[in-house]
């Protein structure tokens, strides 16, 4: 989507693509904090803002970041000078971004449509002010790892077929709105004639860099193995211990070019496999990755594209808040905020909520609009799951993992304060964040619950709809936690997508497959890795083959893989969605719908009941060697066979799991399995013959009688009238834990 950006900035910049003066603009501003080349574990890294505010009322700084580049030439390998293509002088340059597409946006102009025509409850009053100032920050967007929030519910995904999110319906070229474009406009005309002179003396730069090297010129082999180094050589360039950004970089692009016109290119006596291992360790120590995941990102994309999305990381992505439509119109607040000297846009047409913020004279975590609830900061990408969720009113679902609370506080805009929500988070701390924000937010139709989410729907079940953004490696939001580079290891890349195929299990199995308006799961991460996300989706179809994938109704993103690495997956999954910063300035994310069609096998009361931590113990007891290989799957496999965690070994560890379960409850492993913890036993039944049983036999809990907001069903103290631990037809079952349910706001 979009039009590329300025060739400078290297990267495509859709979300302000509507406004090329705009985008001008604010590389402009970047120039002012362009940081220097970040290297491993570097915590400069760690400054994408969440809250870009400074002291004192002094600007913020822009969301939209920098390109960060070497900072110093330093003494290179003598051999791998000899070798290696002429160096450029700083090697500044990322190789041109693949060109982005325009789906989901038109640019000609702004578009101030609210999300919907009604009046707003509370215009801002006294008490609005009373907002918790804890929620301050508690917005996904600070928490490493982890996102927040949600979109708008222009598409109803009551049935399979995708409609336009996005309405065409635009601007209503009221004076006002003129007005509220002008006053932008003119804050950031200064700085465009600025920016023009700059670029000029930036592109004679480039001119005389590209004059002394061989970059772009074909004809030229690029010599980038370092095979000319002598042993002595190496062992000196080792002894330097500081690598030569400029060379490394000179390599990486050199090495990019060959990769890409391999049979012209390469060296003889050169493999494939030679240059990738080049350029996969380079990349590492440049962009300061652990080779392990400088390797699995690599892969992802072709060796042009993978460079591009590793020079994303290094600029944050734009700051966006999303109106909350429960107290505001987004033109409303879009006209408080530029009064108080904020130069914000709209961030496109595929939301009429999300506002792109580029400068700010005021701190944005603490204008009174904020602390009365009338926006939330929150990353585009994490708009997409709830739009895709599109939860409807008066439906009842659920937020597994909800903390803290961006997605849940945009289901309840979008649901406009009615049915219900029940949003669980199951760390304790981080659900404290999540009633923060549903206080700010003004969100009165949510019950907010403290349990791990596997226990679902043992809890309780029958929603319409159910969001599952998992717990995940944060691989998409790299740029935000620049410690995923080199904290994630091959275990977190074995465990965490367990954790998220039992989660996925237990949010299918929460669903009402006979509900009238929904029946619906979306599952999404911030992380970009196959076993995350297309790994986990698989595992679920097959699990559970009363799901079905259906279109997601996002009108942007890649196809998910249908085959990674020798890997193939149902071909359906080209429906889910991924989405990348390189492609699409946003967050790393992955979107993946499914329709239930079928209610789910006997016993699914619960996906596996034992706790996090257990899980982690598992999988720290697996037969795991030092380099991280799975022993026993190597010797079927062969060694560096690709790393997917397959049925056996699931139910392996699901049985494990299940045994340690029985044993903490003082119940007999291996007592009949029909009295407790039938479902390793019955998970091996054929998928098949589960869902053909009669419905009378199967333990989804029923429908409530209504659709009446299940707050109702609970007293002042949250313990449940009508037990909401009762699993889906299943009278015995009762909350796994004592935790409960917090009732954080009542119905009004
Ligand atoms: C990606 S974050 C959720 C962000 C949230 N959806 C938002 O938009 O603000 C993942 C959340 O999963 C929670 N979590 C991790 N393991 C869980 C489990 N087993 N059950 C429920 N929640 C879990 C974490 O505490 C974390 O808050």
């Amino acid at each position: 989507m979009g039009k590329g950006r300025s060739k400078h900035q290297g990267l495509p910049d859709p979300i302000e693509m509507y406004h090329p003066h705009l985008a001008k603009k604010r590389k402009v501003d970047d120039e002012d904090e362009k940081p220097s080349k970040r290297k491993r574990g570097d915590k400069k890294s760690k400054a994408a803002p969440v809250v870009p505010e400074k002291k004192n009322g002094k600007a913020v700084k822009q969301a939209n970041g920098t390109k960060s580049k070497p900072t110093a030439t330093l003494p290179t390998k003598k051999g791998a000078k000899e070798s290696a293509p002429k160096p450029k002088a700083n090697g500044k340059k990322a190789p041109p971004p693949p060109s982005d597409s325009d789906e989901g946006s038109d640019d000609d102009d702004m578009e101030w449509e609210d999300e919907d025509d009604e009046v707003p409850q509370g215009k801002l009053s006294a008490a609005d002010f009373m907002g918790s100032s804890d929620d301050e920050g508690l917005d996904s967007n600070d928490e490493p790892n982890l996102d927040s929030d949600s979109e708008n519910s222009v598409y109803d995904s009551g049935d399979d077929e995708a409609r336009p999110i996005f309405s065409d319906d635009d601007l209503s070229g009221s004076d006002a709105e003129e007005q509220l474009t002008a006053a932008n406009i003119a804050g950031l005309t200064r700085k465009l004639d600025l920016q023009i002179a700059q670029e000029a003396e930036e592109a004679e730069a480039e001119f005389q860099e590209q004059i002394t090297t061989n970059i772009g010129t074909d004809e030229v082999k690029p010599f980038v193995i370092g095979a000319a180094t002598s042993e002595e050589d190496a062992a000196k360039s080792l002894a330097s211990l500081t690598p030569d950004l400029a060379l490394l970089r000179t390599r990486i692009n050199d090495v990019v070019r060959v990769l890409e016109d391999f049979s012209n290119l390469c060296e003889a006596g050169r493999s494939r496999t030679d240059y990738t291992d080049q350029i996969i360790s380079d990349i590492s120590a440049y962009y300061g990755y652990s080779p392990y995941l400088a390797e699995k990102l690599f892969h992802l994309f072709s060796p042009s594209e993978a460079l591009s999305f590793f020079e994303a990381n290094e600029t944050p992505r734009p700051l966006v808040i999303r109106t909350n439509t429960l107290k505001t119109h987004r033109r409303d607040l879009a006209q408080v905020l530029i009064n108080r000297g904020v130069t914000l846009e709209p961030i496109g047409k595929w939301s009429k909520v999300g506002l792109q913020v580029f400068e700010s004279q005021v701190p944005l975590g603490a204008t009174p609009e904020y602390l009365a609830g009338h926006y939330i900061l929150q990353a585009a990408s994490s708009f997409l799951p709830v739009m895709a969720l599109a939860p409807q009113e008066n439906e009842r679902c659920l937020d597994m993992a909800a903390a803290p609370g961006g997605k849940t506080t945009y289901m309840a805009a979008l649901m406009k304060n009615t049915g219900c929500i029940f949003a669980n988070d199951a760390n304790k701390n981080r659900a404290k964040g999540l009633i923060g924000n549903i206080h700010r937010l003004g969100v009165k139709n949510t019950i907010v619950c403290n349990y791990d989410a596997r226990e679902f729907p043992k809890v309780i079940g029958g929603f319409d709809r159910v969001l599952l953004d998992a717990p995940c490696s944060g691989t998409g939001v790299i740029a935000k936690d620049a410690s995923v580079k080199t904290n994630k290891t091959d275990k977190d890349f074995l465990k965490l997508p367990h954790l998220q195929k039992q989660l996925l299990l237990a949010a299918i199995d929460s669903v009402d497959h006979n509900s009238k308006t929904g029946g619906y799961i979306v599952y999404s991460t911030c992380s970009v890795t196959v076993e995350e996300n297309e790994g986990v989706v698989e595992y679920a179809l097959k699990k559970r083959p009363n799901v079905k994938l259906v279109d997601t109704g996002l009108t942007f993103g890649v196809e998910g893989f249908v085959s990674f690495r020798g890997k193939t997956f149902n071909e359906k999954m080209k429906m889910t969605r991924r989405y990348y910063p390189h492609k699409y300035n946003v967050d790393g994310f992955y979107v993946a719908k499914f329709r239930k069609v079928g209610p789910s096998p006997v016993g699914t009361t619960s996906a596996v009941p034992e706790d996090v931590e257990e899980v982690e113990q598992e999988i720290g007891a697996m037969d795991i060697d030092e380099e991280g290989n799975d022993k026993e799957k190597e010797k079927k496999e062969g060694p560096g066979a690709f790393d997917w965690s397959e049925d056996e070994e699931d139910k392996e560890m699901m049985e494990k799991s299940l045994r340690r379960y029985k044993r903490r409850k003082g119940i007999d492993p291996r007592a009949d399995p029909s009295k407790a913890g039938t479902k390793a036993k019955k998970e091996e039944a054929p998928e098949e013959d589960k869902i053909q049983k009669p419905e009378s036999k199967k333990p989804e809990s029923k429908k409530p009688e209504s659709k009446k907001p299940e707050s109702k069903k609970l007293d002042d103290e949250g313990k449940g009238k009508e037990k909401p631990a009762k699993a889906k037809g299943d009278k015995k079952d009762k909350p796994a834990k004592s935790k409960g349910f917090v009732r954080v706001s009542k119905k009004a």
